[in-house]
């Protein structure tokens, strides 16, 4: 099996390919015209707060299935066996928790930026500090998820690697400036429906090659890639029951119940109810998702059982050098594949366009020019997301200009930054006592944590240490590594225990969330307690945990008052809310700005 001589596209294959794209042009143009035409940053940005739950739904799975899981997940399971399912476990509380937690307290804020909550519970520069943090993390992200499915497509089929970088930048630019969150929601409804297609397609046309299920089932279990479930406790073990079980959660945590992208889904939603229930559809749909990778990645294995010889330098190309051989026969199937590879593509960016644009104009602009008009305001936010789709094409170009381990590493800051963002939101919400000094110190040193262990994994393991790969994520990146090392130094890597330091760089990828934001949490507390805790009645209404007093029913009372958790707060939280919306209806367009001035004297008022 030559790669590189067989695989190439036929007429059809663009078409379809060349069709996802003008779809998507369709759906942006189509928002640009329609409704109130794009012409306030609440339509611009919120999509008016009228979604209903089923489309919030699919493009809350579109953002964070980036084309890196799309051909990084079936990699995995081919190489490994089917251990990373476990995975689907995570989903459960990393789903509720969202749900009833966190959309309830941000959705009756009436935020448009996840960061106004920092500065309502905490402070100004907590709130910038976790802005520019989040900008950071997003930006390198989405050099990387533009980049990295055109480099694969390349090495598999020839197709010109600065096109298909161009035309999904450009594209996706383009319909995010023109038809804002609309758009990029009704998209990603599209481009779900388009990844779906294209893995069933792989699956049935692998299925049908192999000889039926039987046989594909048959070869599988011969190949030793169904896992058995793995409660080995080792937090160095990459994939077991426990890092992706309960490791997952916080990973899940730091994506569906924090970030931005998604924060801002919700409070697209029409009402609290609608915003959780798209919160709970997620669930099937993003287990019918990782089935889908899962079983495609088995499929493979399958079919490519019997023939040793490996053709690929990497897994992800291996992945689309794959299903070229399976579909070459089938005119439009390989074009299908394609296109989910690159609606995963689109799905991510576009989302990481518009909440750049929102947290920069809400955290970092707004706030500095209050007497800016509805109109000026939105047309900086469109200014804004075309600059950032601009600057995905720079990021995606130094992306290219990157060695193998800095490409690794800058796959890795998305996961080690969402740790201490999900670590500063959590002391906000269930430690009354945290002050604004503790969230800076917790945030500061959440980061350094992360960055401590996530760099240092990545240098000890160039420097030939057994490659202990974590995450598909960085499976997908490490562009280098033949497929036969990989399996190689996976049945090596048991023999080594790496001791120290180097013990705590070969900590699982999968437990990066949770020790980033333990760190914050814990280093938070201390200073808090250090520099004068704040006492609950200072801290602004409907920040904390709704049931946060319930949940402490059994601290006797004189315990609680010390503790500042006197008061049941479901009862302050229903006052903040009905006071939300007023002033939002009465025509006071910035909640936060009103809220930070008067929050002293709105205590006050409430309490006599
Ligand atoms: C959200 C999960 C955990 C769902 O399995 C996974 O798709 C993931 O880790 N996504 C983030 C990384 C990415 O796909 O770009
Ligand atoms: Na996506």
């Amino acid at each position: 099996m030559d790669p590189l001589e067989r695989m190439h596209f036929t007429t059809i294959d663009y078409v379809i390919f060349a069709l996802l794209l003008v779809a998507s042009m369709g759906i942006g143009l189509y928002y640009a015209l329609s409704g109130g035409r794009q012409r306030t940053t609440q339509e611009f940005l919120l999509a008016d707060r009228s979604m209903s739950c089923l489309p919030v739904s699919l493009s809350l799975i579109a953002t964070f299935q980036s084309a890196v899981a799309i051909v990084g997940v079936p990699a995995e399971i081919y190489t490994h066996g089917t251990q990373y399912w476990f995975i689907g476990c995570a989903y459960i509380l990393g789903l509720l928790i969202p749900a009833h937690v966190f959309i309830p307290v941000f959705y009756r804020l009436h935020l448009t930026s996840a960061y106004q909550y920092l500065e309502l519970r905490f402070s100004k520069p907590v709130r910038i500090c976790g802005t520019l943090t989040f900008i950071f993390q997003t930006v390198i992200y989405m050099g990387v998820c533009v980049y990295t499915p055109a480099l694969a497509l390349n090495a598999v089929t020839g197709f010109d690697l600065w096109g298909a970088v161009l035309a999904t930048g450009l594209v996706c630019t383009l319909y995010t400036t023109l038809g804002g969150l609309k758009a990029v929601i009704w998209t990603d409804v599209f481009q779900t429906i388009v990844m779906f297609a294209g893995q069933l397609a792989v699956i049935v046309v692998g299925v049908q090659q192999t000889g039926g299920l039987a046989e594909v089932w048959r070869k599988v279990w011969e190949g030793n890639r169904i896992s058995g479930i793995d409660l080995n406790p080792d937090p160095t073990e990459r994939y077991t029951f426990w890092t992706l079980g309960v490791g997952g959660i916080f990973l899940m945590l730091s994506l569906y119940g924090v970030n931005q992208a998604q924060v801002q889904r919700y409070l697209s939603s029409k009402t609290e109810r609608e915003a959780i229930m798209s919160c709970y559809m997620v669930f099937p749909s993003l287990q019918v998702a990782l089935a889908l990778s899962c079983v495609m990645g088995l499929v493979m294995f399958a079919r490519y059982s019997d023939k040793v010889q490996i053709c690929c330098s990497a897994p992800e190309q291996m992945v689309l050098y794959f299903v070229m051989d399976m579909l070459q026969d089938l005119p439009g199937l390989s074009g299908l594949f394609i296109a989910c590879v690159f609606s995963a593509a689109l799905s991510t960016i576009s989302s990481a366009f518009n909440s750049l644009a929102t947290v920069t104009l809400e955290d970092l602009i707004k706030p500095h020019c209050s007497s800016m008009t509805e109109a000026r305001a939105t047309l900086l936010s469109k200014g804004l997301a075309c600059s950032y789709g601009l600057m995905c094409l720079a990021m995606a170009y130094l992306t290219h200009l990157m060695s193998d381990s800095v490409l690794q590493a800058a796959f890795k800051i998305f996961g080690m930054v969402g740790g201490p963002l999900l670590g500063i939101f959590c002391l906000g919400m269930f430690f009354p006592w945290a002050n604004s000094t503790g969230a800076l110190a917790g945030l500061g040193s959440g980061l350094v944590m992360a960055f401590w262990v996530g760099i240092g994994s990545i240098v000890t393991r160039t420097s030939g240490g057994p490659a202990a790969v974590s995450h598909f994520n960085c499976t997908a990146v490490q562009l280098s590594e033949n497929i036969t090392t990989a399996i190689g130094t996976a049945l090596n890597s048991t023999a080594v225990q790496p001791m120290g330091l180097q013990r705590f760089y070969s900590l699982s990828f999968m437990w990066y969330s949770a020790l980033s934001s333990f760190t914050v949490v814990i280093t938070g507390l201390i200073v808090s307690f250090l520099t004068g805790p704040m006492k609950e009645e200072d801290v602004t209404p409907g920040t904390l945990y709704p049931l946060l007093g319930n949940m402490l029913y059994f601290v006797p009372d004189n315990l609680k008052q010390n503790l500042c958790c006197a008061t049941p707060l479901g009862h302050r939280v229903s006052q903040q809310s009905t006071w939300a919306h007023h002033t939002h209806s009465s025509g006071l367009c910035s909640l936060v700005e009103t809220t930070s001035k008067s929050n002293k004297t709105f205590c006050n008022k409430n309490k006599y």
